[in-house]
Parts: structure tokens; sequence; C-alpha cells
């Protein structure tokens, strides 16, 4: 039975997992589930995901949510190149660190300033209290500088000399701030230079691809959202702006 995955290629997790099932030919059924559309609410949905997010991995009558638990069962059950998860202890440990650490950090951040710049006001005619996108973009640079002077440092990738699903997940989610019109790289060199190795790394055209929503997002910000989905999901959205 062929691998499922639930994905939305908005979310910065997903492009995670779809990036790594492709890179690492894996084969696997495309279920896409748009969120601006609400999908994630559909009973179908539920039925796979109680949690109602994305991504979603289904191989068979096994399901797994939450994208770094994916990550690593495609790396065991698939056994991509060991870079990717190294077997060496101290290494691994620090791949761990970092998708530990980038949950409540640049997640969050890169999370929250697309929110605030694009899906917002796309779902509320509401002016955003300036000093809530300043805080925001605060804990973005201050959560940049960690993951420059933490992780990265003076190496080629964030664990050391090769590619790690470490720098994976970290791209993806400053792609994420480039989509909300943040320049994550600017004045950045190191960063800069990380991210041209990752995306060479990667291939130039998989990370087009997966990256092409979010990028040129002027088609998504056009569309018409349901009138149910707007008063759905309004006392979340104003809670967000608070
Ligand atoms: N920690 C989870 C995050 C999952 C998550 O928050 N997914 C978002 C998209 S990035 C989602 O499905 N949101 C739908 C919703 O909240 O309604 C992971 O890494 O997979």
């Amino acid at each position: 039975m062929v691998l499922e995955l639930y994905l939305d290629m908005l979310s910065q997790p997903c492009r995670a997992v779809y990036i790594f099932a492709k890179k690492n030919n894996i084969a696997f059924m495309m279920k896409n589930i748009e969120m601006l559309k609400g999908q994630q609410f559909s009973e179908d949905f539920n039925k796979v995901n109680i949690l109602r997010k994305v991504p979603v991995l289904k191989d068979g009558d096994f399901t797994l949510e939450e994208s770094t638990a994916i990550l690593l069962y495609l790396s065991r059950k698939y056994n991509t190149p060991s870079h990717w998860y190294p077997p060496d202890m101290k290494k691994r440990g620090r791949v761990d660190e970092f998708l530990a650490w980038q949950q409540s950090t640049i997640h969050v951040s890169c999370s929250k300033i697309f929110w605030l710049k694009v899906v917002i006001p796309m779902f509320i005619n509401q002016q955003l209290p300036p000093e809530k996108l300043h805080d925001v973009t605060e804990d973005l640079t201050t959560n940049l500088q960690k993951l420059e002077d933490k992780f990265l440092r003076d190496q080629p990738f964030l664990i050391g000399t090769e590619i790690s699903l470490a720098d994976l997940v970290a791209i993806v989610e400053l792609m994420q701030c480039m989509g909300a019109g943040w320049e994550t790289f600017e004045g950045r060199p190191k960063l800069q230079e990380w991210r041209k190795r990752v995306e060479v790394f990667l291939g130039k055209e998989l990370f087009a691809e997966a990256h092409a929503r979010i990028l040129n997002n002027q088609e998504m910000r056009n569309m018409t959202i349901d009138p149910s989905l707007k008063v759905q999901l309004k006392p979340f959205l104003l809670k967000m702006m608070k």
C-alpha cells in the first residue's frame, strides 16, 4: 500500500516532509489539505487526524502526526543517507536538540509573522496593532540570532559539515517569513551563504517547486474565503492579534 502524505504547501512542516520524501525518492500519494478552504476541519480529515493539523503520514493502518516524528519515521523506514540523522551519538544529539529547540522558537516566530501579515488580513478587515507586529519581529530577530550563534556558527550546515534534518526543518521556517515579506536573510551574510548551500543540496528545482505557493502568494491573497470559515476562525484570529 502506497504511503499517503496529507500536506498543504503553505505550511512549513509540510514542505519539510514533502522535500524530504522527494529528495530521497520515497514514493507517496499526496493528499492536499487546503487550510485556507478549511479542509482541516472536514469530517474526512477528522477521521485521519483528530488534531486537525497537517502534516500527517498514513502508512497502511499506521497514522503519524508531527513533522519531526514523520521525518524520523521516513529516515528509518527508508534507510535514507545517514547525514540526515547521523548515527554518531553527539551529532544525533545536536540534531535532536535543534528539532526540539525550533518548535518553540523559530517555528513560533515564523508562523506568527505569516499569520499576522498574510493570513489574518485575508480573514479580518481590522488594523493590526503595530506593537503586536513589533513584538513578533523582535522575537524573530532574537531567534535568528540564536540560530546563528548556537547552531550555525562558522560551520557549513547547522550541525557540522553535512546537511541534516536540522537544516531542512530550519530552511522551510525561514522561507515562511520570506513569504510574509520579511527579508529574513538581509544583513545576515552567514545565514545567506547557508541558505545557498542548503538550496543547492536539495536541488534548486525541488526547492522552488516546494516554495512556489508561499513565495508567489498573490493568487492566495486574492482568494475568496468562505464566509462561514471566517466566522469560525474569527475568535482565534482576534486572540492572535492581541
Ligand atoms: N508541530 C506540528 C505543527 C503542526 C501545525 O501546526 N500545522 C499547521 C500548519 S503549519 C496546521 O495544520 N494548522 C491548521 C489549523 O491550525 O487549523 C508539526 O511540526 O507538524
